[in-house]
């Protein structure tokens, strides 16, 4: 397989970093959107075809393969059908946008303590809801957070917008934050976010490298992180997904792809040049 348009010279120094010396390299993705296509109800989320071969084929070599992700680690982890599947004996899980880590190697989740907010929210959100006039969005009760889907309501953008104000509130008033993303708009815990997980992952693992995936809002503190950890002498290559239709995510991508078939061709490619290279 070919190497992937890289349209920036940062992500073609990034992708020669990675092959050159795969055991100093992160591969890290999101899970929806990047690894799993979108569909109306996130219970029925899949990782794409290929998707777990390819993370297998790079762990073989890489220091460590990570999913990233807004969903908790242990059903990021159901969903995707990474449990057992064979070459992802050492992948990591962080959940819930850094708060939880979930290892193949123990099958254990550790998180961070979840203020008491997330809690309240639970009980207002209902009446918040109703009042804004939007009371059949789906909240999806994440335990850790809340996710307030408007993908299966008549006017799903006009819902959101009218959500966001009151929402906003609602986690100011909390003190949680409002996560944005695709047709969702998330209260969560604060002082965390994809950014601050993969910096503690690169500290972690002490990697010279990173490769990450993602395609929505979520993801910008990942890509923002990265590209800061460049002044300090990192190399990365930031994949961007169009699934989301995030703007500024997609403007940010060393290589731009349009939907998770197209995460996982890179994966591919990027296994495919390191099995050539040790060859
Ligand atoms: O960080 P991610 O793995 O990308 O998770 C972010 C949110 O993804 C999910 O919502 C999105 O995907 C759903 C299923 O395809 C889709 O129906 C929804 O419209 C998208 O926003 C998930 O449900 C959220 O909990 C995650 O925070």
């Amino acid at each position: 397989m070919s190497t992937p348009v890289l349209v920036t010279e940062a992500g073609r120094q990034g992708w020669e970093a990675i092959v050159a010396d795969p055991a100093g390299a992160v591969i890290a993705s999101d899970f929806d959107g990047a690894l799993s296509p979108l569909v109306e109800d996130p219970a029925m989320s899949r990782a794409a075809d290929g998707a777990l071969d390819a993370l297998a084929r790079l762990a073989r070599s890489v220091s460590q393969v990570a999913i990233v992700t807004g969903r908790p680690a242990l059903v990021a982890t159901e969903l995707s059908g990474v449990t057992g599947h064979p070459g992802l004996g050492s992948l990591v899980v962080l959940g819930h946008y850094g708060l939880e880590r979930w290892e193949a190697a123990t099958g254990s989740v550790t998180s961070d303590p979840v203020p008491s907010g997330v809690g309240v929210a639970r009980e207002q959100l209902p009446a918040v809801l109703q009042a804004a006039g939007v009371p059949d969005a789906f909240v999806e009760d994440k335990e850790s957070s809340l996710a307030v889907h408007t993908r299966r309501l008549a006017d799903p953008s006009g819902a959101l917008e009218t959500l966001r104000a009151p929402l906003t509130e609602l986690a100011e008033s909390l003190e949680l934050r409002l996560e944005p993303g695709n047709l969702v708009l998330e209260l969560r815990p604060p002082g965390i976010d994809k950014g601050v997980a993969l910096r503690r992952l690169v500290e972690s693992t002490g990697a010279r490298s990173v490769l990450y995936a993602g395609d929505d809002l979520g993801d910008l503190a990942a890509f923002r992180a990265l590209d800061a950890l460049r002044a300090d002498g990192l190399y990365a290559v930031l994949v961007a997904a169009r699934s989301s239709g995030a703007t500024e995510l997609i403007e940010a991508g060393d290589i731009v792809v349009d939907d998770p078939a197209g995460v996982v061709t890179v994966l591919t490619a990027l296994a495919d040049a390191i099995a050539a290279r040790t060859r």
